[in-house]
């Protein structure tokens, strides 16, 4: 445990969070933030302390993500056997389809805005734009888009960018920046208000952490937070918390190569809405927007108003999303099954031994 200078507010800290404690607890509690999540503990920021904390003394606190409050008990002196009360509701919390797995894996929690970055270059893509679109406006986050290498290409590519962009949600907020010059970045720091909390989603390589250590306070950025791994090297470890210069707090998701959807369809079908509105009008309500007579959609493609690759990345992130979220979900009923299966062997056993 070591003593830093945070106020609850700084770290955050809002009335949605509050309202969840009982008078008792608003008196005998603290909360913590989640600052950074290694394989065996958590750093958590609570007010004017910085604590680690052990997974294997709290297993139930496996599942927190960067960004989760979590509430303990303040009845020790140590505060190291502080006993976990829960982990607050979460205002917001973004996941996807864990990389390799069926299970869904937390990304942030508590995010007050996304900023989905892309870059000048061959990383600018539409359809991998509205995937992220698709994940803010699932998690009810404000989304703003960040440009990045606007250094990298002339004047005339930036406006045909801006275009597509508009083109694409006439009210997206893009904002352009050269990530390594702190002067083009400081309209970012417009969004890191104190207590306000930030994600940078986006692609390897489209320049999140240099974006991270432009808009870092000095001494965040001298100092990356590092881990051995289990053979003694040290690792960068991934997501974390930074204060930025404004007193806000950014969150690095560095490393995303794959971002696939589970649990997302209300996220995509607002990101689509366009298409859905065109669907209505559609003859059959199950019309497949394909071969269909009197398709609406088709015929918004022939007229020129709807591109066909934003019809075919719709289609492919619903179905996407919703493969994911259906074997999430026999899954979670296989293990149910297994454990009941288990269970019932045990009784039987049980009752064979005793008779
Ligand atoms: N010229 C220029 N180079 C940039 C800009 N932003 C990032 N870069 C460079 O692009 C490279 C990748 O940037 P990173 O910040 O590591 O990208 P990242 O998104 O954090 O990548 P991951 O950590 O893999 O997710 C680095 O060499 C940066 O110096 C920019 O705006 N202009
Ligand atoms: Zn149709």
């Amino acid at each position: 445990m070591s003593e830093k200078q945070y106020s609850l507010s700084q770290l955050g800290w809002k009335p949605y969070f509050n309202q969840q404690l009982n008078l008792d607890e608003l008196e005998n509690c603290a909360p913590f933030r989640v600052v950074q999540v290694f394989r065996n503990r958590l750093l958590v920021w609570g007010e004017n302390v910085e604590k680690s904390i052990s997974l294997a003394e709290h297993p139930e606190l496996t599942e927190c993500t960067v960004g989760d409050w979590i509430l303990f008990s303040q009845t020790s002196e140590s505060h190291q056997t502080d006993q976990t009360i829960r982990i607050l509701e979460r205002a917001s919390f973004f996941q996807r389809k864990a990389p390799g797995s069926i299970s869904a894996q937390l990304i942030a929690a508590n995010i007050d805005t996304a900023f989905i970055v892309s870059s000048c270059n061959q990383d600018f893509n539409l359809s991998r734009i509205e995937r992220y679109l698709a994940l803010a406006k699932e998690a009810q986050t404000e989304a703003v888009l960040v440009l990045t290498k606007s250094d990298l290409v002339d004047q005339e590519q930036q406006y045909a960018y801006l275009d597509q962009l508009n083109d694409l949600q006439p009210h997206l907020m893009v904002v352009l920046v050269n990530a390594l010059d702190p002067e083009s970045c400081k309209p970012l720091l417009d969004w890191y208000k104190t207590g306000q909390t930030c994600v940078l989603l986006g692609s390897s390589g489209v320049g999140k952490t240099t974006l991270t250590n432009t808009l870092c306070a000095t001494e965040e950025k001298t100092a990356p937070i590092r881990e051995d791994d289990s053979k003694g090297r040290h690792t960068t470890t991934a997501r974390a918390l930074f204060f930025t210069q404004s007193g806000g707090l950014i969150l690095d998701c560095p490393g995303m190569r794959e971002l696939q959807l589970t649990d997302c369809e209300e996220g995509v079908k607002a990101v689509f809405d366009d298409i859905q509105q065109l669907a209505l009008k559609c003859k059959f309500s199950d019309c497949q927007h394909q071969l269909e007579p009197k398709c609406a959609v088709q015929a918004a493609i022939v007229a020129g108003t709807l591109d066909e690759r934003r019809l075919v990345n719709y289609q492919k992130m619903l179905n996407e999303q919703t493969r994911n979220t259906m074997s999430l979900a026999e899954s979670h009923q296989k293990d149910r099954e297994f454990g009941k299966l288990i269970k019932s062997s045990q009784q039987l056993k049980k009752t064979t031994r005793e008779t």
